[in-house]
């Protein structure tokens, strides 16, 4: 296919998630199934197109005066593609499978500049009614945090320390030129490509099949890393869901110790035990979720990570869609919950235990807030200098701008060029 029969598929794929209101992967597969004449690259750059109109829909519509499908695909082609508007009207004309022709109005508007009349919201990319939010979470840098979040991300691997080592996975993955990640000592990075660039697929190399590596967010590993856990420790890890966090913590205890496993979702969890084989993680019981699971644990951990449910907000670069179908219901259902699993989790503590608390969102509500909320109701803990805790995983002193108010660390595509994530931890005191 070439670039105008993509934009029609693009535009397609486009309608069918708004009208259906389907998740994005679900509609791009729907359409790779009614389309078989397409060919992987061509999926792969209908699913970028797609992407990229969501990352930047409130600008791309602003600019375009509409948000169609259309408008936001032709806005993409010109403003993230870098297509010249004429001679892309001009390669409709002899395509059957283009688009109609851009009228003089969509190709003044596609190359045109955002006025100083905009909101702030619409320059962030974000939501409107969380603009009071990211504001209050980020200071005078809230825009520009929202126009990172808008970016395409990295594909980020951790190595398994179990099983090998990061320059035996560069070498072995050497094709798709990995790099070092910045701060993640595990961490290997594959940049995004622009245009129709497509993601690495790595599941497919044997070095995953043995369990050499993890797909895993840089932020991911850094919080996982943060947590601290030491070899020989009793770790709960309380949300556990597919064990991307409980892998990272294994081999940073090198299989020593015990880590309880838990999520109360059996769905969620349930890749884990294939995980954990492949990984070659030994030191950790799987708890299903049933009444009393957990009730041998109360007072004896060590740790307890709380790897909490939340809006996923920190996660928009990867689904943008999310961004959009976000409510304020929604986001006060999820600081319900993690109040109700932060009062939960700190039963399972031995006096001078840690409660690390994780987020992979970047709003005050379910991050500093939250853990004044319940600091407020447990004097009995006392934050862990945020300094420490970088100092005692990386070796290096925190770097400028991560550290909350609160005790915590924020970590954006912004700060740190990893997804959005927040961590703080939390001693009962002896
Ligand atoms: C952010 S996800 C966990 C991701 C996982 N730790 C990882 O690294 O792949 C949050 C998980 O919390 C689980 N959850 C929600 N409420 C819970 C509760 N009350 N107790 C335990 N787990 C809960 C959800 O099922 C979900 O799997």
């Amino acid at each position: 296919m070439r670039l105008p029969g993509r934009l029609s598929a693009a535009i397609a794929v486009l309608a069918d998630v708004e009208t259906r209101k389907r998740p994005v992967s679900e509609a791009l597969k729907a359409w790779g199934l009614n389309n078989r004449f397409a060919g992987a690259g061509d999926r792969a750059a209908i699913g970028n197109l797609v992407y990229d109109a969501l990352r930047r829909r409130a600008s791309h519509a602003a600019l375009m005066g509409s948000d169609t499908p259309r408008a936001l695909v032709l806005a993409v082609a010109v403003r993230d593609w870098g297509e010249d508007p004429a001679a892309l009207s001009e390669s409709f004309a002899g395509d059957n499978h283009a688009p109609e022709a851009l009228s003089a109005e969509e190709m003044a508007r596609a190359v045109g500049q955002l006025g100083d009349d905009v909101p702030g919201f619409v320059l962030a990319d974000v939501p409107e009614w969380l603009a009071p939010s990211l504001e209050r979470g980020f200071g005078d840098n809230w825009i520009a945090e929202g126009q990172d979040m808008a970016g395409r991300p990295s594909l980020d691997l951790r190595v398994n320390s179990l099983k090998s080592s990061r320059e035996r996975v560069m070498k072995s993955l050497a094709r798709f030129t990995p790099e070092e990640a910045a701060i993640a000592p595990l961490g290997v990075t594959m940049k995004a490509g622009p245009r129709d660039a497509r993601t690495p697929n790595v599941t497919t190399d044997e070095g995953y099949l043995k369990g050499w590596f993890e797909v895993q967010d840089q932020g991911s590993q850094i919080v996982a890393a943060l947590a601290g856990a030491q070899p020989g420790e009793q770790v709960l890890d309380l949300c556990a869901g597919a064990g991307g966090k409980t892998l990272a913590l294994a081999a940073a205890m090198m299989n020593k110790g015990q880590i309880f496993a838990y999520d109360s979702d059996r769905n969620r969890l349930a890749p884990i035990y294939d995980r954990l084989k492949r990984n070659g993680a030994r030191n950790v019981q799987v708890r299903a979720p049933q009444p009393g699971a957990l009730d041998d644990l109360v007072g004896k951990m060590d740790r307890v990570v709380i790897d909490a449910p939340c809006t996923g907000t920190g996660t928009w670069r990867r689904r943008p869609d999310t961004k959009w179908k976000l409510t304020p219901e929604l986001l006060s259902q999820r600081v319900g919950e993690q109040a109700a699993i932060l009062a939960e989790g700190q039963r399972y503590l031995k006096p001078g235990g840690t409660l690390v608390y994780i987020t992979c969102s970047i709003l005050p509500e379910e991050n500093d807030e939250q853990i004044a909320g319940f600091l407020a109701g447990n004097p009995g803990f006392a934050s862990v200098m945020p300094e420490d805790m970088w100092a005692a995983a990386f070796g290096t002193a925190l770097p400028a701008g991560l550290a909350t108010g609160k005790g915590g660390i924020a970590l954006t595509p912004r700060l740190t060029g990893t997804d959005g994530f927040y961590f703080n931890a939390l001693r009962l005191v002896e």
